[in-house]
């Protein structure tokens, strides 16, 4: 799904408008009734609705969803924050229909202001998309007083104070809703971390936009939805064997990390690997052999880290079609010129994970070796540490888009929400997942899943956003099962589903 900033959106509605072709008014009419579905579907009549309503376009559409929740007999009442001489003309038309059912409450000054209630719902349809400066005067005082409010709130479209694609400041008054309804396609702002309160939970209603002009318009940006998904995920063939699906091997643990061994271990074979290889160091050999008995195990000369260095066969890495290294590694010495030897010999791309990312960090000469297209799976601190620090979300996803552009990998910045951005600059958004993931050990499941994918013959970029979406996916499903709090990273293994 795309992502279009705040000028395609407006292109998109003016090109909707023109091509269909439908009236402005009409458009409205179409998004608001979709508002109205939603929330009668899911609140009854018997709640009592304040909507506060602004004089663009935005406020249209609230005084449009008054009206049609008056006509169902909801409780509704409906105050309008007077902050400008004139009305946009749709939100005008709007107006003088709603007049004809009820009276408004203006609001000019503070103590025009109602009081909130536990048991309400305030629909928050002050501004929209077309915000250009921060809040200030009334509507700042009012957005305050619903923030202040025992009331659940609902923003129409996008929190009124927060921009759609552009960083707000630190100080900027915005309303912080319990959900966001917005039209047609997700606002970027919804994707990052900092805006959470600002944005709920948040759903998108289709208003059937130009389907034409959003195919044909250019974004970076990317929202991968589960239609996405299943595209990716390849069919297997009748006549296929095990040799069809590559050999993976995993340079994962050290002496107290060996878990993470076992993790990556398992999520690549659940992931649909042909045959996995994992080197650890020896004293992870019986654990790795009796607890994975699917894997071949190749135990590292050293006991307790990577060197690199097995008895079984020299470090010859152009053998297996795909290599993930880094879960529990550790940043001995001796792993260090694992992974420069590592580096200097592989010829395609491979994942690299955890302390793998420490140490390019620290070494940063190796990122120069790292081979084209390769993954690297950085959490932020990690990223931060291959980087610099950010100011803002914004600015973390530009450094982000130049990292990838500049080293020609693939970054899977994880997170809510998790960001993958492509030697090409482009990122795709994940939309499943849950903060039952923030547990020990879900990155090296991780790791394991999109190891296998690339094994399997995926294009790095696809094995990245396919991987990252049927991880989610996983601790999605196991938070069903048994809640977000007790999740576990083997819950997330044992809840792959590829039959998505
Ligand atoms: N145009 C269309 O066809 C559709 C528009 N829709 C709605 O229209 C909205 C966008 O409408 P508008 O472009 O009118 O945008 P807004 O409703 O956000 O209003 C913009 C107006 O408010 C002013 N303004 C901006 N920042 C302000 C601030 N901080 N304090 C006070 N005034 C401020 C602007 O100068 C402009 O006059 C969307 O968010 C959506 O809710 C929907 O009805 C779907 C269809
Ligand atoms: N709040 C959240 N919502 C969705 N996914 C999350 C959340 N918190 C963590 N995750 C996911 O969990 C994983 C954590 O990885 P990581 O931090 O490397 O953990 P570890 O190093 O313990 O394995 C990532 O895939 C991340 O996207
Ligand atoms: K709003």
């Amino acid at each position: 799904m795309k992502i279009l900033n705040v000028n395609q959106i407006r292109e998109l509605d003016q090109y909707t408008i023109q091509h269909e072709p439908i009236a402005p008014i009409n458009l409205m009419e179409r998004a608001s009734e979709a508002f109205a579905d939603w929330f009668v579907a899911k609140f009854p009549a018997t709640r009592p609705v304040k909507i506060f309503c602004g004089l663009g376009n935005n406020g249209g559409d609230g005084m449009a969803v008054a009206r049609m929740l008056l006509q169902l007999d909801y409780n509704v009442e409906v105050n309008v924050v007077r902050y400008a001489p004139r009305e946009s003309d749709d939100c005008a038309h709007n107006h003088r229909r709603l007049k004809l059912l009820t009276n408004p409450n203006y609001i000019e000054k503070p103590q025009d202001m109602p009081a909130l209630r536990h048991n309400e719902i305030v629909i928050d349809a002050i501004l929209g998309s077309g915000l250009s400066r921060p809040t200030e005067g009334i509507v700042k005082t009012v957005i305050e007083a619903i923030n202040r409010s025992p009331a659940m709130v609902i923003s129409i479209d996008i929190a009124s104070g927060l921009y759609a694609d552009r960083p707000n400041q630190p100080g900027d008054v915005i309303v912080e809703p319990d959900y966001t309804l917005t039209f047609q396609l997700p606002k970027l702002a919804f994707l990052l971390p900092k805006n959470s309160r600002y944005v709920g939970n948040w759903q998108v209603l289709d208003i059937r936009l130009s389907r034409r002009y959003i195919d044909q318009t250019r974004t970076l940006y990317y929202y991968t939805n589960p239609e996405e998904a299943r595209l990716l995920l390849r069919t297997r063939d009748r006549f296929s064997h095990k040799g069809t699906f590559g050999h993976a091997l995993l340079l994962a643990g050290s002496y107290g990390k060996i878990g993470a061994a076992l993790l990556a271990s398992r999520a690549c074979l659940r992931s649909g690997v042909g045959l996995l290889t994992v080197q650890t160091p020896r004293c992870g050999y019986d654990i790795l052999q009796t607890n994975v008995p699917e894997a071949m195990c190749r135990p590292d000369q050293h006991e307790h880290v990577l060197t690199g260095m097995s008895d079984i066969s020299g470090p010859d890495f152009s053998e297996y079609s795909a290599v993930g290294v880094g879960p529990g590694i550790g940043q001995s010495p001796e792993t260090v010129s694992m992974l420069r030897g590592l580096l200097q010999s592989l010829r395609k791309p491979a994942v690299f994970d955890a302390d793998a990312l420490n140490i390019l960090a620290k070494n940063r000469d190796l990122l120069g070796l790292l081979p084209e297209r390769s993954i690297l799976t950085p959490h932020p601190k990690e990223f931060e540490r291959l980087t610099q620090r950010w100011e803002n979300d914004y600015d973390k996803l530009e450094i982000l888009q130049d990292f990838a552009r500049r080293y020609d990998v693939v970054v899977v910045l994880k997170g809510a929400h998790t960001a993958i951005a492509t030697p090409e600059g482009e990122v795709h958004f994940n939309s499943t997942g849950n903060p039952g993931l923030s547990t020990g050990g879900t990155g090296d499941v991780l790791t394991g899943v999109i190891t296998a994918l690339l094994a399997q013959g995926y294009d790095p970029v696809e094995a990245s956003v396919l991987g990252v979406y049927s991880h989610g996916l996983a601790g999605d499903i196991a938070a069903a099962n048994r809640g977000q709090i007790g999740l576990t990273a083997t819950d997330v293994i044992e809840h792959l589903r590829w039959n998505m």
